[in-house]
């Protein structure tokens, strides 16, 4: 039997426990500040075991996971080697910054127990072990961060387990991870919450900013809505990085800036040029460190409870819609219907549904 440890079960924790749990010889504790978080991820089936102390959770687990806010990674690292450990136990963590715990774990852990650092790349805005799911991890790239001094049979027995997620695991170096990592997820949230905020200013002089926000500057920013105790340790963390990338981002602006100063139309087509070239060679449908929102658009007659009855359908069929949004809906024309759906997995189903009962749908 191998006992595989959860500290801190909520989005990232309880969907790790839920690639685990039933799994042959793997059984899962699970270990939460919050002792009604815990509750609720024994009720859901999330764990096997709930424990009331870290020392409990910790004790013989041959992997324990701290799935917690990056502030206090560190904390919980000491805590654990405080406690007595099993020989050859493997702790990781999945915190969105790898450097500064990994630094401080190689000068604390003992030769008898090992840590490898982990980022599994997807998430969403939601948190708590409500939004977990089984499927979080399936395709996406779940970063491991050994280092020279983590023996080869350690690495290869969490990569074993991990197999789990159905994740790529891609070994990076941990001061690498966080370059990367903070200018393709820490950047964006950034930009998005300072951009949500520039409208919310003008939006106080004047609510017609908010209307026309609707749709397509929602969906942008929908990072914007990110935890923010957890994106302020996060920042913080990794915040040397963060100020190199935001003096670059200045540079961007500043060049804009200087095309719109002059006029220089020639100089705004090449940047969008540029960026469009570069943009159309990202992988497509692959899930990436920013959740991809899986759409399909409907035509639907316009029908009072017309929504009601594809979320009905979809919900029998156990489809999880995460967000539905009417497009357009006037009396003579037609609606449009976006649904959006979390992985390619349901939104293919969704399609294959819809078109079995004669929805036209794209695309
Ligand atoms: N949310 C996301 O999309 C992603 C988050 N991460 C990382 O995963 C980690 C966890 O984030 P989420 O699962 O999203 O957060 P969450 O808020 O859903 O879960 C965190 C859990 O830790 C518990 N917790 C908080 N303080 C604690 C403490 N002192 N002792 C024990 N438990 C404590 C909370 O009660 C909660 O159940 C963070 O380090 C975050 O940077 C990594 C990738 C994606
Ligand atoms: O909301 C989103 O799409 C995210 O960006 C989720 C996320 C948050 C933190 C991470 O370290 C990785 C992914």
């Amino acid at each position: 039997m191998s006992k595989v440890a959860i500290i801190g079960v909520g989005l990232m924790g309880g969907s790790l426990a839920l690639c685990f749990k039933g799994k042959p010889g793997i059984r899962v504790a699970g270990y939460d500040i919050s002792p009604a978080e815990l509750e609720k991820s024994l009720k859901r089936g999330v764990i096997d075991t709930a424990c009331s102390t870290l020392e409990e959770a910790a004790a013989d687990a041959d992997f324990i996971f701290l799935c917690v806010p990056v502030g206090i990674l560190e904390y919980y690292m000491d805590k654990l080697l405080q406690t007595t450990l099993k020989e050859g136990c493997i702790i990781s963590d999945v915190g969105s910054t790898k450097a500064s715990i990994s630094k401080y774990a190689r000068n604390r852990i003992t030769p008898a127990v090992h840590f490898i650092g982990g980022h599994p790349m997807a998430g969403s805005e939601r948190s708590g072990v409500e939004a977990a799911a089984s499927h979080l991890y399936e395709n996406a790239f779940y970063v491991l961060t050994p280092d020279e001094s983590t023996p080869r049979e350690a690495y290869d027995r969490l990569v074993q387990l991990l197999q789990y997620t159905k994740a790529q695991i891609v070994r990076v170096d941990a001061k690498h991870h966080d370059e990367i990592v903070g200018a393709v997820s820490h950047l964006p949230h950034v930009i998005a919450v300072a951009l949500v905020n520039q409208i919310a200013r003008y939006n106080e002089r004047d609510g017609l900013y908010r209307s026309l926000a609707a749709g397509g500057f929602r969906d942008i920013t929908r990072i914007a809505s990110g935890h923010p105790d957890m994106w302020r340790d996060i920042l913080l963390n990794n915040r040397h990085v963060l100020l190199r990338l935001l003096r670059d981002w200045n540079g961007e602006v500043a060049k804009f800036a200087d095309l719109l100063e002059s006029g220089d139309g020639d100089g705004i087509f090449k940047e969008f040029e540029r960026a469009g070239a570069f943009r159309s060679q990202l992988p497509e449908r692959r899930k990436g460190v920013i959740t991809a929102l899986f759409d399909v658009y409907i035509d639907v007659p316009d029908h009072p409870g017309i929504i009601g009855q594809i979320a009905t359908l979809l919900g029998n069929h156990r489809i999880n819609l995460s967000n539905i949004h009417i497009i357009e809906s006037r009396a003579d024309v037609p609606g449009v219907l976006r649904l959006s759906f979390r992985n390619e997995t349901d939104m293919d189903a969704a399609i294959e549904l819809l078109k079995l009962h004669d929805y036209s749908v794209q695309l």
